[in-house]
C-alpha cells in the first residue's frame, strides 16, 4: 500500500519550483490529436492522470513520444479513424479529463465513444453542460452501457449558454467547435487560466478562438489544424499547495515559475490572515513566522477562491487564531477531509452540509489518516508536517494524479516526508528521524 510517513514540526524554508498545470495539460493533450501534424508540448506535469490519458490515447492509435519527464510529442495522424474511436480501460475510468477526448475526436472525427467519466469523487458531477454543447454543434448524443457515445454528419456552430458555469464543458465545446463550420459563441463560459492556456494551444494549431477568460468566448471554425510547439502555464493549484505548506508550518518558502496573477484570491486571503506576500514577475515568497488568524472563505469559480484549494486552505486556518467558516459552493462532497484532520485534533463543525466552522487550535497532533481525494490528500499531507510526531496518509495515489515528485519538493524544503511502502521502511523512517519529542 503506498503511503508516506511525515514527522511533522519543520518550518518549510528554501525554494520550489512548480511544474505545468495538469489540468490544462489535460485538455493540451486531448486536443492535440486533433491534427495529423506534430504537436511538441513542454512544461507537461509527469502525473499520474497526464499518463493515463496518454496512455488511452495510444490505446487509438496516437503516436506518443516522450522527450526526458516533462516533453512530448503527440500526432494524431496514425488514428484509426475507419474504427469506432473506442475509448475505455480500467484507468481511464478512474479519470476527468477522459470526456474531454469526447470534444477533440467529435470535432476531428465526427464521433467518439468514451467512458463515462470518473475523478475525485467530490460531488456529483453531472456532464448535462457537455451534452448539451455537443447537442446544439448537430451530434447526436446517448449514454449506453457506461459509454458516451457521440457522432455527427457536420458540426455546425451554434450559441450556447452554459447554465452552470462549468470547467470541463466550455473546453470539451470550445475544442468540438474549433473544427466546427461556422461560428459558436459559447456565454456563461468558465474563465479559468486552463481554459485560456487551452485556447492558446488551438489557437497555436490554427484555430481561430477570441474572448477566453472572459465569461464569452467567440469560435470561428476553421477546416483542419498544423503542427505546433507549446508550453504548459505553470500550475496555479500546485503552486497554491505550496504556499499553503509554508504558512501552515510557519515557514518561508519562494514558490518559482508561477504566474502570481493566477495566485491572487490565493495571495489575498494568506495576506489577510497575516502571512507576508511577495510578488515578483515569476515567483511568489510566503512567510510566515507567527500564528495567523482567521477568515472567511467561499469557493467560486475563477476568479474566485478556487475549490481546488479549499481543503488546503482549512489545513491552515485549523492552526490560526480565532473562529474560521469555509463555505463549499461548487461539489458538494468536498469536506471528506474533516473527519480524518479531526483524528490529528482539529476543531471543525460541519453546518448545513457546505459549511465547515473552524475553531483554530494551537497544534496537530500526528495520526494515520486516508487521503480521501487529490487535494484534500495533499492538505493532510501540509497537516501532517505541521504536527507534533508523526503522521502516516494512506490512499496517497490520489496525491499523485496531480503532484509531481510532491514528497522529494518538500523534503528539498526540509519536510521529513517519505513515500513508505513496508513496515520495515517505516521503521527505518522513524529510526532516521528520532522519537516523537
Ligand atoms: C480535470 C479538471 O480540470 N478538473 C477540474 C474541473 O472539473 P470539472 O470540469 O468536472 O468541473 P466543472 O467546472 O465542470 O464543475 C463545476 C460545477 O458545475 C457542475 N456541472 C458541471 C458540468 C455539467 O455538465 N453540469 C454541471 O452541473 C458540477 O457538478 C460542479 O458543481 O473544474 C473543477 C472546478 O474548478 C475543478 O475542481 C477540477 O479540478
Ligand atoms: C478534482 C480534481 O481533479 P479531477 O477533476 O480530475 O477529479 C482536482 O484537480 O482537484
Amino acid at each position: 500500500m503506498e503511503q508516506y510517513i511525515i514527522k511533522g514540526g519543520n518550518p518549510l524554508v528554501g525554494e520550489v519550483v512548480i511544474g505545468g498545470a495538469k489540468n490544462a495539460a489535460l485538455g493540451i493533450l486531448a486536443a492535440a490529436i486533433m491534427t495529423d501534424g506534430e504537436c511538441l508540448i513542454d512544461n507537461m506535469p509527469n502525473v499520474r492522470d497526464t499518463n493515463v490519458l496518454l496512455q488511452a490515447m495510444e490505446g487509438i492509435g496516437a503516436r506518443i513520444e516522450r522527450k526526458g519527464d516533462n516533453e512530448v510529442v503527440i500526432s494524431g495522424k496514425d488514428i484509426d479513424s475507419a474504427g469506432d474511436l473506442i475509448v475505455d480501460n480500467e484507468y481511464i475510468r478512474k479519470i476527468r479529463a477522459s470526456y474531454y477526448l469526447i470534444g477533440a475526436l467529435l470535432g476531428k472525427y465526427k464521433k467518439a465513444q468514451v467512458v463515462l467519466p470518473g475523478g475525485c469523487d467530490i460531488g456529483s458531477r453531472p456532464i448535462d453542460q457537455h451534452i448539451k454543447g455537443f447537442r446544439a454543434l448537430g451530434a447526436e448524443v446517448k449514454i449506453e452501457h457506461g459509454m458516451i457515445i457521440a457522432q455527427a454528419e457536420q458540426l455546425v456552430g451554434s450559441r450556447i449558454y452554459l447554465d452552470v458555469v462549468s470547467v470541463g464543458a466550455t473546453i470539451n465545446i470550445m475544442m468540438a467547435a474549433a473544427l466546427a463550420q461556422g461560428n459558436t459563441v459559447i456565454e456563461n463560459a468558465a474563465k479559468e487560466p486552463h481554459i485560456v492556456d487551452v485556447a492558446n494551444f488551438l489557437n497555436s494549431m490554427g484555430a481561430d478562438i477570441r474572448g477566453a477568460g472572459t465569461d464569452v468566448i467567440r469560435i470561428k471554425g476553421v477546416e483542419k489544424f498544423h503542427d505546433t510547439e507549446y508550453s504548459v502555464i505553470p500550475d496555479q493549484i500546485e503552486a497554491g499547495t505550496f504556499m499553503m505548506a509554508a504558512a501552515a508550518t510557519r515557514g518561508d518558502v519562494l514558490i518559482k515559475n508561477v504566474i502570481p496573477k493566477h495566485l491572487e484570491t490565493i495571495s489575498a486571503k494568506l495576506s489577510e490572515i497575516g502571512a507576508q506576500i511577495e510578488e515578483s514577475d515569476d515567483a511568489v515568497r510566503v512567510v510566515a513566522t507567527q500564528r495567523l488568524c482567521n477568515t472567511q472563505i467561499k469557493t467560486l469559480p475563477y476568479p474566485g477562491f478556487p475549490t481546488d484549494m479549499q481543503p488546503q486552505m482549512a489545513i491552515t486556518l485549523g492552526l490560526s487564531t480565532g473562529t474560521s467558516t469555509i463555505t463549499e459552493s461548487i461539489f458538494e462532497n468536498r469536506f471528506r477531509y474533516v473527519e480524518e484532520l479531526r483524528r490529528m485534533g482539529a476543531n471543525i463543525k460541519m453546518v448545513e452540509g457546505n459549511t465547515a466552522i473552524i475553531h483554530g487550535v494551537e497544534k496537530y497532533t500526528g495520526a494515520t489518516v486516508a487521503a480521501p481525494d487529490l487535494r484534500a490528500g495533499a492538505a493532510l499531507v501540509i497537516a501532517g508536517l505541521a504536527a507534533e510526531g508523526y503522521t502516516t496518509v494512506t490512499q496517497i495515489g490520489y496525491i499523485k494524479r496531480g503532484y509531481e515528485r510532491f514528497d522529494e519538493k518538500l523534503r528539498a524544503l526540509g519536510g521529513l516526508i517519505e513515500e513508505v511502502n513496508s513496515e520495515k521502511e517505516t521503521n527505518k523512517f522513524i529510526y532516521k528521524t528520532g522519537t516523537v519529542n
